[in-house]
């Protein structure tokens, strides 16, 4: 299994492009599933998730294509996908394919409205708490589908195919909303979601169903309105831009210092995770072609955050934000309120001198005058890249192992960091 080792030290200058938004990418392809025309992606990056996607899709019916230079071997940032599926021609997703990524769950959905039956194992996905998926379920029965558990697989049908209903989350789901927002789309009559996820990635998918022809009030909003229609049609729909990637670096910035220029990254994404880098003292200048983030000589603040749906302070931010307080004047407590297990990075930060006390969802994070380089394992996607900062603010060399963790959502990490004066080399198995 591939390493990566950071050699710390190295303030951050230049320019990073931000890639499409994984999250957003996810659901937009499994929309496809929607219609028998070609759905075309803008902007989408080149992550095992998405090329993980597409094998589950393929095994549906659909195909795919991708132009750009990637097409042809070479690495382009922003490929264009086309990805078309005239007839379905499985309704299952089987365990194996679906176990690896929590997002190919959501195609439950999408295959009930247009099959009226699927087959579709529980999923997997990163290891931050036991995450259910009653909320699917339930919204999905809300519209009519009769579902069973069979063997580890959700069975799910409606013969009559789905119909209006009301759909009231107890709690704010992103993955839910974006299921049943899907379905609803093909249903007979008016679907209300209550309480749905505000995140941008949901509204990206929701912008991009309407272009297929959906009709939907709401976006952005918690309530959504979706009026179903008989067919979907192609479209074409630029994924934007990744918030999360975008705060990733923001922080890796603001813990070495230096100033770097987010291109192509979107401010009203992220305003609560500027506003707490600015408390720590963090320039943060939004310009028209992106966000420049500076750290020049000033000390780091130590702030309290606690995560929630968007537009809180996102939980896939908090592992990152974590690194870079290890390096405050002071102590910052640090509360995680959307997964009871997202705190695995707190004994890896360990390993390298930081000193965080844990109690239920509470993490104090005492800041250290320095982080020493050590051997590390990355435990999930956002607890990986948030060893990857603490490294590079780490005197020596710090070795992440398991880094296709890292591969599932940050696009070309090692030459980002490395364009901006990092040390960050891929070491092969
Ligand atoms: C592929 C993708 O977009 N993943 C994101 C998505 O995950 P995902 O969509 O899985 O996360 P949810 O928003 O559904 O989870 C929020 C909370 O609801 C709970 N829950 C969820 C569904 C359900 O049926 N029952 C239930 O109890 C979860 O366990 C969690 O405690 O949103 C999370 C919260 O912003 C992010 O961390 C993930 O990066
Ligand atoms: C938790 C994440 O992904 P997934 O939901 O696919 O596990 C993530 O993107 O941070």
């Amino acid at each position: 299994m591939d390493k990566i080792r950071v050699t710390g030290g190295v303030p951050l200058n230049g320019a990073i492009h931000i890639s499409g938004a994984k999250n957003a990418t996810l659901p937009l392809m499994i929309a496809s599933l929607l219609t028998s025309d070609t759905l075309t992606l803008k902007n989408v990056p080149n992550l095992a998730d998405v090329a993980n996607l597409a094998r589950i899709l393929r095994n549906h019916g659909v195909d795919s294509a991708l132009d750009g230079k990637r097409a042809n071997g070479a690495p382009q940032q922003g490929d264009t996908l086309h990805l078309t599926a005239r007839d379905i021609v499985d309704t299952t997703a089987p365990y194996d394919m679906v176990r690896r990524m929590r997002a190919s769950f959501w195609v439950l959905g999408p295959l009930l409205a247009r099959c009226r039956e699927a087959r579709v194992s529980l999923p997997g996905g990163c290891a931050i708490g036991t995450r259910p998926v009653d909320l699917h379920l339930e919204g999905l029965k809300a519209l009519g589908a009769q579902i069973e558990l069979d063997g580890g697989y959700v069975v799910a049908k409606a013969p009559g195919g789905l119909q209006g209903g009301r759909v009231t989350f107890p709690k704010v789901s992103v993955g839910a909303t974006q299921n049943v927002l899907m379905a609803a789309a093909l249903a007979k009559g008016e679907v209300v979601i209550e309480n749905a996820a505000m995140e941008p990635e949901v509204s990206d998918v929701a912008t991009c169903l309407t272009k297929m022809g959906a009709r939907i009030e709401g976006i952005g909003s918690s309530t959504l309105h979706i009026q179903g229609v008989d067919y979907l049609e192609g479209a074409v729909h630029t994924v934007l831009p990744d918030r999360i990637e975008t705060g990733t670096y923001a922080m890796a910035v603001a813990a070495t210092g230096g100033e770097v220029m987010l291109e192509g990254a979107r401010a009203d994404l992220l305003e609560a995770p500027i506003g707490v880098l600015r408390e720590a003292g963090v320039e943060v200048d939004v310009t028209n072609s992106g966000i420049r983030v500076a750290r020049n000589g000033a000390g780091l603040a130590p702030v309290d955050v606690e995560t929630e749906p968007f537009p809180g302070f996102p939980t896939d931010l908090q592992a990152q934000f974590m690194a870079l307080m290890c390096k405050a004047d002071g102590s910052s407590h640090i509360r995680e309120t959307i997964f009871e297990n997202r705190f695995m990075h707190v004994q890896e930060l360990a390993r390298l001198g930081a000193q965080i006390d844990l109690e239920g969802d509470t993490a104090t994070v005492h800041g250290v005058k320095s982080l020493r380089g050590a051997e590390v394992m990355a435990t999930d996607l956002r607890a990986s890249v948030s060893l990857v900062i603490a490294g590079l603010v780490a005197e020596g060399d710090t070795e992440i192992n398991r880094v296709y963790h890292l591969d599932r959502g940050f696009e070309e990490l090692e030459r980002k960091l490395g364009d901006c004066g990092a040390q960050v080399e891929r070491l092969a198995a």
